[in-house]
């Protein structure tokens, strides 16, 4: 068996081995008692829940579940653990760490992948007359969601018609009808932009739907990568060795090798079908929300044996589109920043924020020597990072200094609540494409696509002259070392 990284069982043995899965056989049903449990789950950072016995499932096992698998580790030292696992990192590793190595393939030589005749991903093979999606376990994940939400982790594969560009991401689709999906296709995502190419030609798009691909590509596919660029490949960089792809039986896409369940089809450039509600990442789930979007046909279904479905039952915190769609921005938003010459250290989405806000650590004795001031930064971040496609998601960009922990909601929001002079401090983008997602833009007061963007300037004026000109008031910084370390060595001593 591979590498827990570059093969989805070999993952979720990791897990078992880490003692972060629960097996649960006893018949669960999709229609909501998976995603209750998976809830649960993920709003007390418990163990990842593997449902081996689904209603629904075919002969061959088609499918099995596996609840929460990126979600977090109620050990603080494992916090991250299953992001982890993803990376092949030790189940320690802090978030920079994990977004760190996200980031580290922009640097080294991409590696293609490497295509192989078959693979596990073709033990069998299901044409449209052999399945019924409605009948296959496709889970409901909301009581009040339009449809069956089959996909929530799977990776869509897509193509441009020029055969140049490889997209991978994460969007998500509901059933249709017995060989159907739909789901968002939009703009700026890449898979919105391939798909207006396909219709300027006036072609239907290929596409695949690959369940339980390579973790390290899951976590790519989730991951604002530049227009153009081809996550297999990166992804390839980023593990150092190619990742083994199979051709598609019925189009000319390549998808994992060891992928759990694959779709094969093509997603209409004209047929558009009612989606949603769904219960999405920001924790609302609208009654009657649902919008016109293109329809996908299911040509094909591959599959491995007994395949696990990997399943993200999204919303309130604190789940996968938590953990990977902020922080994988922040990741890509902090590289451009830094690639631009700003004096950017560190760059993170608070899950608090419900991973609306990326804040980012000054490097403030180089901004100092910038002569540059408030505004002037303030416009420069935002012009560089709201005007481009992995600003999208986000609406607040705090600035803050070199002694705030972006990693540490504690210290962002102090740093934000006393050093940021609401309006004053903060530099507005009205004209910015806005994330219709967030409810007070899909269901407030002004457009739902444009503007309700801030960069919040949470540095004191000092931090842009001469340097910080206070101590906090606090154990850290308000007595000196030999006293901290006199009073934590007799803390016992004291009767604590
Ligand atoms: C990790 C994750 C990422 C998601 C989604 C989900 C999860 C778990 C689920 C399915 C649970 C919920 C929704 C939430 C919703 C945002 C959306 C989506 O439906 N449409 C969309 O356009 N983007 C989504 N993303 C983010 C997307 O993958 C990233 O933006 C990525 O950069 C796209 O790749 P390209 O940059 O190469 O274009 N879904
Ligand atoms: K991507």
């Amino acid at each position: 068996m591979a590498l827990p990284h570059m093969e989805f069982r070999a993952f979720v043995q990791a897990l078992k081995d880490d003692g972060d899965l629960v097996e649960i056989n006893e018949e669960c049903d999709p229609n909501l008692e998976v995603s209750a449990i998976i809830r649960k789950v993920v709003e007390s950072d418990e163990r990842a829940p593997l449902f081996n016995n689904l209603k629904g499932q075919n002969g061959n096992g088609l499918w099995r579940i596996l609840g929460a698998p990126n979600s977090l580790r109620s050990d603080k030292s494992h916090r991250y653990g299953r992001l982890a696992r993803h990376l092949n990192l030790p189940p320690t590793s802090t978030m920079k760490q994990i977004l760190d190595k996200m980031v580290s393939a922009k640097t080294t030589a991409p590696i293609p992948p490497k295509i192989v005749e078959t693979g596990p991903c073709k033990e069998f093979r299901l044409t449209p007359d052999q399945f019924d999606l409605n009948q296959l376990p496709s889970p409901t994940l909301h009581q009040a969601d339009g449809g069956k939400y089959i996909q929530t982790y799977g990776m869509f594969i897509v193509r441009s018609p020029d055969g140049k560009w490889t997209n991978w991401s994460i969007a998500r689709a509901m059933v249709h009808d017995k060989n159907h999906l739909v789901g968002p296709v939009v703009m700026p995502q890449h898979i919105g932009v391939i798909h207006n190419l396909w219709k300027e030609k006036g072609q239907d798009m290929p596409y695949a739907l690959a369940f339980g691909v390579p973790p390290a590509a899951i976590m790519a596919a989730s991951m604002p990568l530049p227009d153009g660029l081809t996550e297999a490949e990166y992804i390839g960089s980023m593990v150092n060795s190619p990742l083994e792809l199979v051709k598609c039986e019925t189009n000319d896409l390549f998808v994992p090798s060891t992928s759990e369940i694959v779709f094969e089809g093509t997603c209409s450039v004209t047929e558009k079908a009612s989606e949603g509600p769904f219960g999405e990442m920001h924790g609302y789930v609208f009654k009657g929300n649902s919008h016109l979007m293109p329809v996908y046909t299911v040509n094909m279904i591959t599959h491995r044996k007994d395949p696990i479905m990997p399943v993200s039952a999204c919303g309130r915190l604190t789940d996968e589109t938590h953990t990977m769609i902020g922080p994988l921005a922040a990741a890509e938003i902090g590289y451009i920043l830094k690639s631009n010459g700003l004096p950017i250290k560190e760059s993170f989405s608070p899950f608090e924020s419900q991973v609306t806000w990326v804040a980012l650590q000054v490097d403030t004795e180089k901004l100092r020597a910038m002569k540059t001031t408030a505004e002037a930064f303030c416009r420069q971040v935002g012009d560089l990072i709201f005007r481009g496609k992995p600003g999208f998601l986000i609406h607040r960009l705090l600035l803050v200094g070199d002694d705030i922990n972006v990693y540490d909601f504690k210290e962002v929001i102090w740093a934000f609540t006393t050093r940021c002079r609401p309006v004053m401090d903060e530099y507005s983008y009205e004209d910015a494409p806005g994330f219709p997602l967030i409810p007070y833009m899909g269901h407030g007061n002004g457009p739902a696509t444009k503007g309700g963007k801030l960069v919040c300037d949470c540095l004191l004026p000092v931090e842009y002259t001469t340097g910080k000109d206070w101590e906090a008031a606090d154990f850290k910084e308000s007595f000196s070392p030999e006293l901290q370390q006199k009073v934590l060595g007799r803390w016992q001593a004291y009767g604590f």
